[in-house]
């Protein structure tokens, strides 16, 4: 397969959206039970096939305006095409399973055995005790019959969190949750060997410290958020601070400390943006969020040499404002009744993806925060979400920008 090489990056959350990356929901969904669904980071058990229909409805959405809409399974199957990418996907798939010997000789042979689409069904579905056919021994015996040898990542619906772009670069990310570690493995490996991303640079990556892609916010050019809490760490922020100025990625980078809980384990999850200098944002969390600005004070020939200076903590909209260079960030906010404000929170009522300045898909349940959002000058697009909001994301956590329009220069 050879393809010319396609412009890809973004440098905003808000510039006119040309390219993504979604997960349709399929049979890894399947794999959640009563048993392990709070392990697999799923609040309840979806209707699989619904949960499809209301993915269906939001893939259309962003094509009826004009957005190239690309699945992950499917690139990574034409990836798995390759043999090198097999050879790697199954050698990186199966070391840090605790299968022993005869388990993993047996399941290496028969992954190698594998189409690619079965390769890319075991690799994200998983693979079940008694769906083998052969590798018996200890393990099987003492294993119970539906325990996974590999296990199933139902979070790979949530696009966001497993790879950033920055600028024409993309971050492979590092996730801190033991359910959804391997999705990098994969993001990584299509980056790498897929002919679309070929020659794609790469900062960071999955052996590094966490950074998860809904904590990455693209404020302005050269302006980056990071929440730091439940899953991006202190050091993984300063990681990826070093790597975007080397790189000249970025002039400013915002740390901004999120409470470490469920409810907010992303930055995305209280705050989005929607327009160049407006963001909805959680009005429970408005007053406390606060931002440690991080800029370079000394270049080195590495990135590791960096001096970085970091301000004293302020008000995050202030910091922002100041590093974007603008008056004020306007903040919409989810509702002024603190317990409405929690519900839409919850449902992801802050979590909305932009296809353009002004333009954003929102799930229909989060009424005040969409009619807030209107009256602001915000254009809502709806989609449902009951089924899928179980994962506990929304718009912006499904989707992964891979090409975006530059913001104009004024
Ligand atoms: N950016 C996001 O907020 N992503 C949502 C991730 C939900 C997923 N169930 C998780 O717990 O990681």
């Amino acid at each position: 397969m050879t393809q010319t090489s396609i412009p890809h990056g973004a440098d905003s959350e808000v510039g006119t959206l040309q390219t993504v990356m979604l997960h349709r929901p399929g049979p890894e969904l399947k794999r959640l039970t009563p048993r392990n669904n709070d392990k697999l980071l799923f609040d309840g058990i979806p209707w699989v096939a619904r949960a499809q229909e209301e993915h269906d409805a939001f893939a259309e959405a962003l094509r009826a305006r004009n957005v190239e809409v690309l699945y992950l399974t499917d690139l990574l199957t034409e990836t798995l095409a390759s043999p090198d990418a097999r050879n790697h996907a199954i050698t990186t798939g199966l070391a840090g399973l605790h299968l022993g010997d005869t388990m993993r000789t047996y399941l290496a042979h028969a992954l190698r055995d594998a189409s690619p689409e079965e390769l890319t069904g075991y690799l994200t579905a998983g693979i079940r005790n008694d769906e083998v056919r052969g590798g018996f021994g200890l393990v099987t015996s003492l294993f119970a019959s539906d325990d996974f040898l590999i296990d199933p990542l139902p979070n790979l619906l949530f696009t966001r969190d497993s790879s950033v772009w920055i600028q024409d670069r993309v971050a492979i990310t590092s996730l801190a949750m033991p359910a959804r570690s391997r999705e990098t493995q994969l993001t990584e490996l299509i980056y790498t060997e897929h002919p679309r991303f070929r020659g794609t640079r790469k900062i960071h990556g999955w052996h590094h410290e966490h950074v998860e892609g809904g904590d990455v916010l693209l404020l302005a050019p050269g302006v980056i958020a990071v929440g730091v809490g439940e899953r991006t760490t202190p050091a993984g922020v300063e990681r990826l601070a070093r790597q975007v100025f080397h790189a000249d990625l970025a002039h400013t980078v915002l740390a901004v400390p999120i409470a470490q809980e469920r409810a907010t384990m992303h930055l995305d999850t209280v705050c989005t943006m929607v327009d160049v200098d407006k963001i909805v944002m959680y009005p429970n969390v408005a007053d406390s969020l606060r931002a440690y600005a991080v800029t370079v004070a000394d270049r080195g020939e590495r990135d590791t040499d960096l001096v970085l200076d970091v301000a004293d903590a302020e008000p995050f909209l202030v910091a922002a404002a100041k590093a974007m260079e603008i008056d004020t960030l306007h903040q919409i906010d989810t509702g002024l009744d603190p317990v409405t404000a929690e519900r839409e929170q919850w449902d992801d009522g802050n979590n909305t993806l932009a296809l353009a300045p002004r333009v954003a898909v929102a799930y229909e349940r989060n009424d005040e925060t969409n009619d807030r959002l209107e009256e602001a000058g915000i254009e809502v697009v709806r989609i449902a979400g009951s089924e899928l909001g179980s994962g506990r994301g929304g718009p912006r956590c499904m989707s992964c920008p891979i090409a975006r329009e530059p913001l104009p220069v004024d």
